[in-house]
């Protein structure tokens, strides 16, 4: 079976693509970048960037809205992830916790899925902290300042796909289709 992934992010594709792979699913990656409504929550935001897609493009898709949600910032950055990574980085988030004790953040994704009628969207979240440093060279985005068991994601490689807000987020999306 082979789906096509709408998304501008090449980590995150990257990712999908191995993830799928498990699954003995292939994915066709369309690389553009569309419009996201401002939304208080991922779900909201992908499911209507997903019907606004859905008009344009006449095939079956799913994209995915992700992001990173910190205790102690009341969640920030969550739906702005991706301007505040470009803006800020990981170094601007780590000014932000300086000196902050409580460490406790969440990834999330939400796949948004359009079979040709209707959206489906398939949530997954991961726990973690925020460093204190960054640390580790693989993955992409926050990878190198969030910590799962002792570990950033970015230190964990291909072990971060067994985990990850992406992994459960994917599981629930193919075990669906397995089903249909
Ligand atoms: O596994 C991850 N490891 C580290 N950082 C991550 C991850 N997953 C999302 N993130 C951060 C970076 C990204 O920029 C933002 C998502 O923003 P988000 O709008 O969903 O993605 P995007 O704009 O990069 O690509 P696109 O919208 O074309 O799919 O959250
Ligand atoms: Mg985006």
């Amino acid at each position: 079976m082979e789906l096509t992934f709408i998304t501008s992010n090449e980590g995150k594709f990257r990712e999908a693509e191995q993830i799928a792979a498990k699954y003995g699913i292939s994915l066709k990656w369309k690389k553009m970048s569309y419009l996201e409504p401002q939304g208080s929550s991922l779900e909201e935001i992908a499911s209507l960037s997903a019907e606004m897609l859905s008009k344009e493009l006449k095939e079956t898709f799913f994209i995915e809205d992700s992001g990173l949600f910190i205790e102690a910032l009341k969640g920030f950055p969550g739906p702005y992830s991706s301007y505040v990574f470009k803006t800020i980085g990981n170094e601007g988030i780590l000014r932000l916790m300086d000196g902050v004790e409580d460490r406790r953040a969440y990834f999330l994704a939400v796949i948004a899925y359009f079979d040709g009628s209707e959206v489906q969207t398939f949530t997954g979240r991961v726990d973690g902290e925020i460093s204190t440093e960054m640390r580790g060279s693989g993955g992409f985005g926050f990878d190198p300042i969030f910590l799962y068991n002792g570990r950033t994601f970015a230190e964990m490689g291909e072990e971060k796909n067994a985990v990850s807000h992406r992994r459960r987020a994917l599981e629930g999306f193919f075990t669906c289709l397995s089903d249909r």
